[in-house]
C-alpha cells in the first residue's frame, strides 16, 4: 500500500492552492491533515481522490497514476467530502445497494458495513430524515463499501455530538488497522486520539510532516504547536 505525491500544484486562477506538494506514505496508518482555514486541505484531498484536476505533478497510488488510471484508482480509494453530498430522497439501504450494484459488492458486505458504522436501526429510513451524525455515518458507509485501500475523510466528525464523535473515531481507528486513512480536522484531541503521523499545510505548502510526538516537540500541547507553526 503506497501513496506517492510529487510536486503537486493546484491553482485556482492566479491563486496557488497547493504549491509543489510532496508526500510519501508507504504503509497503513492514520494521518491527520492539519492547517488553518483555507490552507489547502480539501484541495489536497479532492486531488488525491481524483475529483479535482491538478495542474502539475503526480499522484501515484499503489503504483498507478490516479490521473491516467482513474477507474482503477477509484476502486481503491474511498472519499467522504466535507459537505457529504447524499441523495436525501433515497433510503439508506437503497443508497448502499445502488453503490453495491455499481461495484458488484455482495449483500453480505453491505450488512457488514451497516453494522460497522452503526446504522442498523436507521437503515430503512430516508437519508434526509436522519440526524446529521447518522447522515455522516451513511457517507462513511458509502465511502468504505468497496473496501478501499485508502480512505480520505474531510472533517468527518464536524458537527457531530460528543457521543457520535467517539463512535465515528472508533470506526476510523478500526479501518486504520488495515488501511491507509487520511483525514482532516481542526480538533487536536482527535489527532491525538487517532493519528500516528500529521501533515500540516499552510498557504498551500507543507510545513510539517512527521510523527505526532515530533510535531508536539517541545510544546505543551498540539494546539500550542499548531499555533506556533502557523502564526
Ligand atoms: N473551487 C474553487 N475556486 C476558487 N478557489 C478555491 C476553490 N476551492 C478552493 N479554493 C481556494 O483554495 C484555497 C484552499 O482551499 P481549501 O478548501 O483547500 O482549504 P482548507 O484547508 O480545506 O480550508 P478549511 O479548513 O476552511 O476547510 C482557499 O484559498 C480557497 O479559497
Amino acid at each position: 500500500m503506497s501513496l506517492h505525491i510529487t510536486n503537486l500544484t493546484k491553482k485556482f486562477g492566479q491563486q496557488i492552492a497547493l504549491n509543489k506538494i510532496n508526500i510519501a506514505i508507504d504503509q497503513h496508518e492514520i494521518i491527520g491533515l492539519l492547517g488553518p482555514n483555507g490552507a489547502g486541505k480539501s484541495t489536497l484531498m479532492k486531488s488525491i481522490a481524483g475529483v479535482l484536476k491538478i495542474d502539475e505533478g503526480e499522484i501515484i497510488f499503489n503504483n498507478k497514476n490516479i490521473q491516467t488510471h482513474e477507474i482503477d484508482s477509484k476502486k481503491q480509494i474511498g472519499f467522504l467530502p466535507e459537505n457529504n453530498p447524499l441523495y436525501k430522497e433515497m433510503y439508506v439501504q437503497e443508497s448502499l445497494q445502488f453503490i453495491a450494484n455499481v461495484h458488484k459488492i455482495s449483500n453480505a458486505r453491505i450488512a457488514e458495513v451497516v453494522d460497522l458504522v452503526g446504522i442498523t436501526p436507521e437503515k430503512n429510513k430516508k437519508i434526509g430524515q436522519l440526524s446529521k451524525g447518522y447522515q455522516q455515518r451513511v457517507g462513511l458507509a458509502q465511502a468504505i463499501l468497496h473496501e478501499p485501500d485508502l480512505l480520505i475523510l474531510d472533517e468527518p466528525t464536524n458537527g457531530l455530538d460528543p457521543n457520535q464523535i467517539i463512535e465515528i473515531r472508533n470506526v476510523i481507528k478500526k479501518i486504520g488497522e488495515e488501511k491507509m486513512v487520511i483525514f482532516s480536522t481542526h480538533i487536536m484531541q482527535e489527532v491525538e486520539a487517532l493519528c500516528s503521523r500529521v501533515i500540516l499545510i499552510h498557504q498551500g505548502n507543507i510545513l510539517q510532516d512527521c510523527a505526532i510526538e515530533e510535531f508536539k516537540g517541545k510544546f505543551s500541547s498540539l494546539e500550542e504547536a499548531f499555533a506556533s507553526y502557523t502564526n
